[in-house]
């Protein structure tokens, strides 16, 4: 029989209110142990809560779900109590000395509610991407996967492979019969439309992108004024500026949001051919690994040593001697065009995200859906029949793959341990 597990599902004490929740087949004898009785089920009720030695704990509202249809797909308790310290540590204290009950392990809430088909992978990687939200972006995009949207789409696309194969058995059953009808005329082109509308969204940008931010890494040789463009961007004191070449040797990173675009600034060292030393040397393969690994790079250099695809900032604008023919023109230290360079960037990471008005993929399922659309490519409809239908049957198991049916015991570790505790 599984455990029956508790936390503290509502945010760190001291709060307003805290809510503790206890899942699993002792979880109504639990709240009856110390609520004195089990309300009814799914009405709320005020109790005194008491420990072993009829002890006075908190007055909470506490809530009785009788299992399976729970969130968690168990039997599922809830005490709303007061949110200091000392009252929620006394009643998980309490719980912790009922026979058969213990503290939940990150996420394993959702990892049963998952194990209990109350949910399927693609809506729990969603609902991480949700709690880990914080630009309203990343809100929009994580809540289409939560609330089932993606789910729904890769029933659809199952449906119509599904489908698809039965017509295929059907010609195969009949084929020794007289006149044999071949597979409808429709056939070819239902595959190819579905291969094309897993290509289209498999070809978004992941989401990913959306949830850890777009990296945005200033580069440069030394001097450039990097770091205090970083700062200026920012609108925060984060690195070190000053007029020595070779400040800055750590690649330093702040995420940002702006215009609800979420973006990762990456300050770099200083890049020239050879470094005044260890330190430096390493700092200048470290903004090259940085450069590298940016999705937008901003180039506050001459423009013939500009890494491919980096677009050309001329800073330090308010000097005389700034070039300033070619680029972006802004001033640190006068704040000229730094608005405008915020406004750029918005626009291209906008371009940049999945669009999250609609299913998207992360990386996981990205390559579950091109398995499926290369497996539907592959149908040559005046090949063998059994052929086209193992091709089906394959599509089918790698969307199947995508929802997290048959997934690893890993891939679940590594999925639920992102959550909180209490999730
Ligand atoms: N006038 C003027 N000076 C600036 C501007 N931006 C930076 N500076 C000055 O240029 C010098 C170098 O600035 P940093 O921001 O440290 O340059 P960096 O590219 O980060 O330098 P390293 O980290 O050493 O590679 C400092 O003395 C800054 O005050 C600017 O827009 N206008
Ligand atoms: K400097
Ligand atoms: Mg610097």
């Amino acid at each position: 029989m599984e455990d029956t597990i508790f936390a503290l599902s509502s945010g760190a004490p001291p709060a307003a209110i805290g809510v503790i929740r206890i899942s699993g087949p002792e979880a109504g004898d639990a709240l009856a142990a110390l609520a004195g009785d089990l309300p009814p089920a799914r009405s709320p009720r005020v109790r005194t809560l008491r420990d072993c030695a009829g002890e006075p704990l908190d007055v909470a509202l506490v809530l009785w779900f009788p299992g399976p249809a729970t969130a968690t797909g168990e039997d599922l308790a809830e005490i709303h109590c007061h949110g200091g310290r000392a009252v929620v540590a006394a009643i998980a204290a309490a719980l912790g000395r009922l026979e058969g009950l213990r503290e939940a392990e990150a996420g394993e809430f959702t990892r049963r509610a998952f194990s209990n088909g109350r949910i399927d992978l693609a809506e729990a990687e969603g609902l991480a991407d949700l709690l880990a939200a914080e630009t309203d972006l990343q809100r929009k995009g994580a809540l289409l996967s939560a609330g089932g949207a993606l789910s729904r789409q890769i029933e659809s696309w199952r449906e119509q492979i599904l489908g698809l194969a039965a017509s295929v058995e059907a010609v195969i059953d009949f084929a020794d019969e007289e006149d044999v009808a071949g597979l409808p005329a429709s056939f070819e082109g239902k595959i190819g439309d579905l291969a094309v509308e897993m290509r289209r969204i498999a070809g978004q940008p992941a989401a990913e992108r959306l949830r850890d931010g777009i990296r945005v890494v200033l580069a440069g040789p030394p001097n450039a004024g990097k770091s205090s463009l970083f700062n200026a961007l920012l609108a925060d004191d984060a690195a070190i500026v000053t007029a020595e070449a070779g400040t800055t040797r750590d690649v330093l990173e702040r995420p940002i949001a702006i215009g609800g675009v979420p973006f990762v600034l990456v300050d770099t060292a200083g890049i020239r051919e050879e470094g005044t030393g260890m330190i430096e040397e390493i700092g200048i393969a470290r903004a090259r690994r940085a450069v590298d690994q940016g999705q937008i790079v901003l180039w506050l250099g001459e423009p013939g040593q500009a890494p491919a695809g980096s677009i050309q900032v001329n800073s330090k604008s308010d000097l005389e001697s700034c070039p300033g023919a070619e680029g972006l023109k802004v001033s640190a230290v006068t704040g000229a065009g730094v608005g405008e360079l915020l406004e750029h960037l918005v626009a291209l990471g906008k371009e940049a995200l999945p669009p999250v008005d609609q299913v998207g993929f992360n990386r996981r399922q990205t390559e579950w859906a091109v398995a499926a659309a290369e497996h539907l490519e592959a149908v040559d409809v005046a090949g063998d029949l059994l052929v086209i239908a193992e091709n089906l049957r394959s599509a089918r198991r790698a969307l199947d793959r995508l929802v997290g049916r048959d997934s690893t015991e890993e891939m679940l570790d590594a999925l639920f341990g992102r959550f909180c505790i209490g999730k």
